[in-house]
């Protein structure tokens, strides 16, 4: 649906505006209007007062919301791990090992052929109600491909993370050092004008990815890049990832699923400035124990909620399933999902003009096929969410 010039937004069931008010902070409002002009919110109130628009547009009922800001994706990949999936629905432990498998297959696809993957993921997670994302490299792991995935990334969102240090790559093994060297040197200069944020997979529990002592040095030769940072942290067992990502000041450490007591009380400590985001697909999608959402949200950490969209853990684009992951099985209210998933994921990502529904800011909304935010996680699996604009 276009919204230009102006438009008004009238009949909408339930305002979810994430202004920081009300039940956990969500800023509900009923009987209220909204208006866009040239892609803003111009107005914001009840629509018994709603100025005049060059459209009107009757929504009939239906809850609007922020777009979902997906702030954990890995979508610049080629190749098929169905068959991991598989062994792991009957047992099979993921370790990380079959990353190398996804390397192979998009450093072996044109460009052509990976921006045409790229573009039908994003439009699938548009579809769900989707409007911000950030995507990751991590399946190219030389020069040339990191630094190609990347560009390929940033003709689709602004959030671009390089991930050079996903894991070291087959042909590097007995060289770990030497691929460190190059993920923090040559790497990391072709990859710089091309991405935001750095990310590491520290995880002392998988022989592929990275020790605590080698994710500090790419994080902070990153850091040196100009580069804002971002970790993987305890996804697989307990691990040095949480207290790094705090040590560095990293706007996210993410997966949190093992954490010890001293985890939480760094969080907490860090709650301004390091997101916990979680990703419950994660752990449907490897069989896994989730992540203790309420422990975290009653301790004072900052939470946010990304899907980790991949092809090895969880080939999900949506934000509704994650959204009802989170209260199903994570102990979160609905409201506190919805947060999650909209201010929380842009706080993730040190962004203040998208995750809420605010005057100035991008009119980048999401509608539902329903009459409140509720039903994101009563309806689980019903194509409910979408992009208004
Ligand atoms: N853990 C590291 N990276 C991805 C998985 C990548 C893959 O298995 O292809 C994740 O976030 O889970
Ligand atoms: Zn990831």
């Amino acid at each position: 649906m276009t919204l230009e010039p102006s438009t008004v937004l009238t009949g909408i069931g339930e305002l979810v505006t994430c202004d920081g008010t009300g039940e956990a902070g969500l800023g509900l409002r009923h009987d209220a209007a909204v208006v866009v002009e040239d892609g803003r919110i111009a107005w914001v109130g009840d629509f018994a007062s709603a100025p005049d628009a060059d459209r009107r547009v009757d929504l009939a009922g239906r809850a609007v919301l922020p777009g979902f800001v997906d702030s954990h994706s890995h979508l610049v990949f080629d190749g098929d791990r169905s068959a991991e999936f598989a062994a792991r629905m009957t047992g099979e432990r993921y370790d990380g090992g079959g990353i190398g498998v996804s390397v192979a297959a998009t450093r072996a696809a044109s460009d052509d052929r990976l921006r045409e993957l790229v573009a039908g993921r994003v439009a699938e997670m548009r579809d769900q109600g989707t409007t911000t994302v950030e995507i990751k490299s991590g399946y190219g792991l030389t020069v040339e491909d990191e630094a190609r995935s990347l560009r390929i990334a940033s003709e689709f969102t602004t959030e671009t993370t390089f991930l050079g240090a996903h894991v070291v790559p087959p042909e590097a093994r007995g060289g770990r050092a030497a691929y460190l060297e190059l993920v923090t040197g040559p790497m990391l200069q072709a990859c710089a004008p091309h991405a935001k944020w750095a990310d590491v997979f520290c995880e002392p529990n998988s022989p592929h990815a990275f020790t605590q002592d080698e994710s500090r040095a790419v994080l902070s030769a990153a850091r040196d890049a100009g580069l804002g940072l971002r970790v993987h942290g305890n996804q697989l067992g307990h691990g040095p990832g949480v207290q790094l990502a705090v040590e560095v000041g990293a706007a996210s450490v993410d997966h949190c699923t093992f954490l010890s007591d001293a985890d939480v009380e760094a969080l907490v400590g860090a709650a301004d400035t390091t997101v916990a985001t979680l990703l419950p697909g994660v752990e449907f999608s490897t069989r896994s124990t989730y992540p203790d959402a309420r422990r975290l949200i009653d301790a004072g950490v900052s939470v946010a909620l990304a899907t980790d969209c991949n092809p090895g853990t969880c080939y999900s684009s949506s934000m509704p399933f994650v959204i009802a992951l989170a209260v199903r099985e994570m102990g979160m209210t609905p409201g506190e999902a919805v947060w999650a998933a909209t201010a929380g994921s842009a706080k993730a990502l040190r962004r203040t003009d998208i995750g809420r529904i605010a005057v100035g800011g991008p009119a980048d909304l999401a509608v539902l096929e329903a009459p409140s935010h509720l039903h994101l996680a009563y309806r689980a699996g019903v194509p409910i969410a979408r992009a208004l604009t």
